[in-house]
């Protein structure tokens, strides 16, 4: 089966979302408090609006399991923000209203099933705040396996040209980087044994999110010498797709031993590493598991490597 309309779709869509996020990110974003404590802001959730208005046109029986809803949105007290998230939008979609956003954004509270899409409208928020790393991630999934993999990532470098990097892979054709700046699609392939120049590893900014102690000793243990570079956002699947760094290292967070991790923060990057040559395991071995729902509660930690180092990298953890 092709996925051609697929991954078309998923590329035009995130691109827009994308120069949504860029617009607001200009106008440096307030962020507002989740139930959970985490931060949202007005692009979150017009990119949810957007991307998920994309993929209900063209596949209207598709659910989309997103990570933002409409809950808070919807409130009395809260409609400067559908005003203002409205207004991001039309720059988009001219005709947009407040009404249609709202249920754009509720569209992506779909169930996981026999065939769904994942979204994080914006995967790394508090890179996006800080003006670092953050990605658009998107991905289609059947019968428990990623399909199409697509990441939006604004502010990633791009050599003689402006940030702005789409990282792309559709299951059996390989994966594709492509600059904003050029829409050049070029394949990429993870780092090779011989490349040490290119063994270093990439871990979260945020300390909170893994277990930095940890991850520097496991890195140190399969030989890789050099200090992490350290990247929000599933960005870090795109440098290790696209051969710039062998290693990611998200072990559970000694804070939080019990967090599960979102199947929208893993899929898309996932099949993109994969589709490069790479492998993707959690921290025990185990394939992540995106069939039974939004968290993977039988994964824990995750690790994502070029493929030849993946076996040394989990002996070292045992
Ligand atoms: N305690 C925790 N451990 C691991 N990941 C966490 C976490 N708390 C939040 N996260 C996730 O970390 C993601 C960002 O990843 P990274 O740290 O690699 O940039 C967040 O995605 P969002 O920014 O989409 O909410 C969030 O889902
Ligand atoms: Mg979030
Ligand atoms: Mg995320
Ligand atoms: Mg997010």
């Amino acid at each position: 089966m092709s996925y051609d309309r697929e991954k078309q779709v998923a590329i035009q869509a995130t691109l827009s979302a994308a120069k949504l996020c860029e617009q607001v990110r200009k106008d440096i974003p307030p962020a507002m408090e989740k139930g959970d404590k985490s931060p949202v802001t007005v692009a979150d959730l017009g990119s949810q609006a957007i991307i998920c208005k994309a993929i209900s046109e063209v596949f209207s029986h598709d659910p989309i399991v997103g990570e933002e809803d409409a809950t808070e949105l919807r409130k009395p007290e809260m409609a400067d923000n559908l005003t203002k998230v409205t207004e991001y939008v039309k720059g988009e979609i001219a005709d947009a209203t407040s009404e249609q956003v709202i249920n754009w954004i509720d569209r992506g509270n779909g169930q996981v099933g026999q065939r769904f899409w994942t979204l994080d409208p914006i995967d790394g928020t508090k890179g996006f705040l800080r003006q670092d790393q953050y990605a658009i991630a998107l991905a289609l999934i059947e019968d428990g396996e990623v399909k199409v993999g697509v990441m939006a990532c604004p502010a990633y470098p791009v050599p003689n040209h402006p940030p702005g990097m789409l990282f792309m892979a559709v299951r059996g054709e390989g994966a594709m980087m492509m600059p904003f700046a050029t829409a050049e699609e070029t394949p990429i392939r993870v780092v090779k044994a011989d490349d040490t120049a290119n063994m270093r590893f990439v871990e979260s900014v945020e300390s909170s999110h893994g277990d930095q102690d940890r991850q520097n000793a496991i890195a140190q243990a399969v030989g890789i010498k050099a200090d992490s570079v350290r990247m929000d956002s599933q960005a870090k699947y795109g440098a290790v797709a696209s051969g710039q760094a062998a290693l990611y290292l998200r072990l559970p967070s000694p804070k939080s031993p019990n967090y599960r991790e979102n199947i929208w923060d893993h899929a898309a990057g996932a099949i993109v590493v994969e589709e490069a040559g790479g492998r993707v395991t959690d921290m025990y071995g185990k394939p992540l598991d995106f069939a039974s729902g939004p968290k993977m509660l039988d994964n824990q930690g995750v690790i994502v490597s070029n493929g030849i180092i993946h076996d040394t990298v989990l002996a070292a953890l045992k």
